[in-house]
C-alpha cells in the first residue's frame, strides 16, 4: 500500500512567528531529507491567492462576516484539491500556514459568527481531511501586534487591524480549540526567542514523524 504524507498546520495570532518559525522547520527537515510542501492559507495556488486579495483587501471594510467565512472556506477546497491533498496522497509533509482552526478562531469565535456554523461551511468544503498535527503559537496578541508594528514596510491587511480585543477574542478561541483537541493541537509559548520556539516546534514534529516512519 502507498504510503500517506503527513499534514502539518501552523496556527495563532497576527505576529506569533509562524512564517519564521515553520520555515526554519521545513528547511531543517529538507535538510534531513524529508520531502517538504510548505504552503498557505488563503492562498497557495492562484485561485486561492486571488481570493486571499479580495478578502484582505482593506477597501472591502463592506465585506460582510459571513461572506468572508465562505471566501476562506472557497479559498481552502481549492487549495486542498489542487495542492495539499495530492502531496500527502504522494506521501510528502505538507507544512500549511492556517487552516480551519483560523477560520473556528476568527470567524467562529471573534467574529462571532458560532463554531458549529463554521464547521458546518468547513466540512463541506474539505471533508475528513484534517492535520494529522497543529502547532500553537500562542502569544498576548498585543505582542504579536507590536512585533507587526515595528515592521515599517509590512502592509497591514484588513484583520491586522481590526481592534485588540478582536484578536483577543482570536486567542481565546484558538485556546479553547487546544482543549477541545488535545491530541492534534499542540499550544506553543511563542514570546520565546525564535531559536527556542524553533526547538519547541521541531521536538513535536520529530517525533510524530518518528512514530509514522
Ligand atoms: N520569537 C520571536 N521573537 C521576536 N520576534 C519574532 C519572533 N518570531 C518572529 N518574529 C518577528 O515577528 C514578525 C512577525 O513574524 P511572522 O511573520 O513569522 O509571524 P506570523 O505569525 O506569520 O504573522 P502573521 O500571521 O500576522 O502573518 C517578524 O518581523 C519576525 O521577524
Ligand atoms: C485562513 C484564515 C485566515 N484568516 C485571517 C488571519 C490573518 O489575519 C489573515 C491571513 O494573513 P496571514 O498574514 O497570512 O496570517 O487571514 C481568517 O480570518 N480565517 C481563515 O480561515
Amino acid at each position: 500500500m502507498q504510503k500517506r504524507g503527513y499534514f502539518i498546520t501552523s496556527e495563532g495570532p497576527e505576529g506569533a512567528g509562524k512564517t519564521t518559525v515553520m520555515n526554519l522547520l521545513g528547511d531543517k527537515l529538507k535538510e534531513e531529507g524529508y520531502d517538504v510542501v510548505m504552503t498557505r492559507e488563503p492562498g497557495g495556488i492562484m485561485i486561492s491567492e486571488k481570493i486571499r486579495n479580495i478578502i484582505l483587501d482593506n477597501e472591502h471594510i463592506m465585506m460582510e462576516s459571513r461572506t468572508e467565512a465562505l471566501l476562506y472556506a472557497a479559498a481552502r477546497r481549492q487549495h486542498l484539491v489542487e495542492k495539499v491533498q495530492p502531496a500527502i496522497d504522494a506521501g510528502k509533509i505538507v507544512i500549511c500556514d492556517r487552516f480551519i482552526d483560523s477560520s473556528l478562531a476568527y470567524q467562529g469565535f471573534a467574529r462571532g459568527i458560532g463554531v458549529q456554523e463554521i464547521l458546518a461551511i468547513n466540512k463541506f468544503a474539505i471533508g475528513d481531511t484534517m492535520p494529522d498535527k497543529t502547532i500553537l503559537f500562542d502569544i498576548e496578541p498585543s505582542v504579536g501586534l507590536a512585533r507587526i508594528n515595528a515592521h515599517k514596510n509590512r502592509e497591514k491587511n484588513r484583520l491586522d487591524v481590526e481592534s485588540l480585543m478582536f484578536h483577543e477574542k482570536v486567542r481565546e478561541g484558538y485556546l479553547s480549540l487546544a482543549d477541545q483537541y488535545p491530541e492534534r493541537i499542540e499550544v506553543i509559548d511563542a514570546s520565546c526567542s525564535v531559536e527556542t520556539v524553533l526547538e519547541e516546534v521541531y521536538k513535536v514534529i520529530k517525533s510524530q514523524l518518528e512514530i509514522i516512519r
